[in-house]
């Protein structure tokens, strides 16, 4: 049974908290790099600390005493400016080395989830939304990896060496930056939930203004035919309009927590300063410590603020961290076998045994029972919707039925369970060719040899000699994406040429001849009998039927008739013939 995809929230909803937290592991991948990272941060933040107060003390010196500084003093102040020049470009680059890595294996763990579970889950979302989730969420995590963790921790280590200093020179100075730096920490998660349904909106919103893009694009050619370009044209601008408005509503919001931000620093600092004037005009104090202590409160505060900010703007990316997540751990809707069985040597005929199937809704497989002998080739026949390409994905295992068996034969009827077999195996015995089968941009050759990188040259001539693709350009000549160079009929014999490569011993065929004219279709059926394999035609066209050595008629969810073509058109009440009479001849 497949169910609908459930990985999304809606739109007003905030993201499960686990989300973030979820992302860190991918860092104990880099150990090395992490520790290099945050080393170059605490050093970063460390050497201005240490700058602004030791400058903040000369000067004070200097009006107090009228005393030039050192040259010791000068000396490390030059050092300390030095270092935090080097560890600005360090930290920079080490942060972004190390989320670009993470990133990079994210990529391939978000496309081996949706490759796990495609195409039924594929199936029911729009690739746009998926282009958005592999690209964009895995994009925008970037700035969690590259600002959010090895800042943090250096902020905190800054914040309490800070502190420890500010109590030594006066004990009751850390009371006035303490509650200010809790309030900071603190306003990110206050109105966590707030934040990440926001950032859940704006995420929600590109993923559908990209799938709406990638649908208008894919059909352009239709829109503009029918005139509908002005209207596709005003969805997309009000999807726009929603991108900006959820981005808008993030902008506001970030603003006025800067501005709290700002507020909260500035208050600390002034109370640093009164108090420290009060040590001073008391006389515990030496004056040059007033600036030195400001100064100092206000360098350990603001990486404090910094990374307020930037955990609260990882809040937000909640939503794109719970996208890719689900992405990441999507099951596998066709798990491998724990110990997989070979198949038997030769030719391999099909059973599909009970089968029942749905979508998670009515079922749409009800007790399917056919059996194919090896050699042999079957035409699967039934009015549109009747489930017979739910039977060839069953076939090729793009899922499970939910009771039954879909087995293969050898050629003394043994049966082995799909589900018992391998999936290179598998992809090497049974192979599928759709109505649609894309090509991808690249030259002939390059698209015959996607299934069978091995094959020599000869083969891919012979191959494409017996489906008729020699005759379409030079194995050199570039289809472009999605085959858009070629005919629907040309595609079709690129497919199967394709799919031959391969050299299944049971090949399943959902109407890949539909686009060519009849004596193409002729010619190929030929050309795939010849190879003398196990083959399931799924067909309207009645020519193609009618070369079947058998046929079956599925309905309701079950074969409710099957013999050959004599013994099915003999009776006029027949289902074959009743299917028949509204298809193409
Ligand atoms: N991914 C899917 N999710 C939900 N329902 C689906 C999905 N794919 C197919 N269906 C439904 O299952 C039923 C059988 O579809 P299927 O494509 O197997 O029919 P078919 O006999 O091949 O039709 P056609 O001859 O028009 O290609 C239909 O009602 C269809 O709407």
């Amino acid at each position: 049974m497949i169910t609908a995809d459930t990985t999304h929230t809606t739109d007003a909803e905030a993201p499960a908290r686990g989300a973030l937290r979820a992302l860190l592991p991918a860092l104990a991948e880099h150990r090395a790099m992490t520790a290099r990272t945050c080393a170059a941060a605490l050093l970063e933040q460390g050497s201005l600390v240490a700058l602004l107060t030791l400058a903040a003390h000369t000067v004070g010196t200097a009006v107090l005493e009228g005393r030039a500084p050192t040259a010791v003093t000068v000396t490390a102040l030059v050092a300390l400016v030095l270092v935090r020049a080097l560890m600005t470009w360090r930290e920079m680059d080490l942060s972004h080395d190390l989320a670009y890595r993470v990133l990079a294996a994210l990529r391939v763990r978000v496309f081996d989830g949706l490759a796990r579970s495609a195409p039924a889950r594929v199936a029911g979302r729009r690739s746009g939304d998926l282009a958005a989730t592999a690209m964009a969420d895995v994009e925008a995590l970037e700035f969690f990896y590259a600002h959010t963790t090895a800042q943090l921790l250096a902020a905190v280590t800054m914040f309490t060496g800070g502190s420890v200093v500010l109590a030594t020179v006066e004990p009751w100075l850390p009371a006035a930056v303490l509650p200010v730096a809790v309030l900071l920490a603190a306003a990110p998660f206050a109105d966590a939930r707030a934040r990440a349904a926001r950032g859940n909106r704006t995420r929600k919103a590109v993923a559908r203004l990209s799938a709406d893009t990638v649908e208008t694009v894919d059909g352009l050619r239709d829109l503009l035919s029918f005139g509908a370009l002005t209207e596709r044209r005003r969805k997309l601008a009000e999807r726009g309009r929603q991108v900006g408005d959820a981005q808008r509503a993030e902008a506001t919001w970030e603003a006025v927590a800067a501005a709290v931000r700002d507020l909260l620093i500035a208050a600390a600092v002034l109370g640093v300063v009164a108090a420290a004037a009060q040590s001073v005009t008391s006389g515990r104090l030496h004056g040059a410590w007033a600036p030195a202590a400001m100064a100092l409160a206000l360098s350990v505060l603001g990486p404090v603020a910094e990374s307020a900010r930037s955990l609260s703007q990882a809040v937000a990316l909640r939503a794109a961290a719970a996208r890719v997540g689900a992405a990441v751990k999507a099951p596998a809707l066709a798990p491998p076998p724990a110990a997989p069985r070979a198949l038997p040597p030769g030719p391999l005929g099909i059973r599909l045994h009970r089968v029942r199937f749905d979508y998670g809704g009515e079922p749409v497989l009800d007790g399917v029972e056919l059996t194919v002998r090896p050699g042999q080739t079957l035409a699967l026949v039934g009015a549109s919707g009747a489930g017979k390409s739910t039977c060839a994905h069953l076939l090729a295992r793009f899922w499970d039925p939910s009771a039954g068996a879909v087995q293969l034969l050898s050629a003394h009827g043994d049966p082995v369970d799909v589900r018992e077999v391998s999936d290179a195996e598998l992809r090497r015995a049974v192979v599928l060719v759709g109505q649609e089968t894309p090509l991808f941009h690249g030259t002939l050759a390059e698209n015959l040899r996607l299934a069978a990188p091995e094959a020599d040259d000869e083969l891919l001539a012979t191959t494409a000699r017996l489906c008729g693709v020699g005759k379409i350009a030079p194995m050199d000549t570039l289809v472009g994406e999605r085959g858009a160079t070629l005919s629907g009929g040309q595609r079709a014999r690129v497919a199967l040429a394709r799919a031959l490569l391969v050299r299944p011993r049971v090949l399943v065929l959902d109407e890949s001849t539909a686009h060519l004219d009849n004596a193409g279709d002729a010619q190929l059926a030929t050309a795939l009998r010849e190879e003398g394999r196990t083959t399931i035609v799924i067909a309207h066209r009645r020519a193609t039927v009618r070369r079947a050595d058998r046929i079956a008629v599925l309905e309701k969810g079950r074969i409710t008739e099957e013999g050959t073509w004599e013994e099915l058109t003999r009776r006029p009440d027949s289902a074959l013939n009743r299917i028949l009479t509204t298809s193409p001849s």
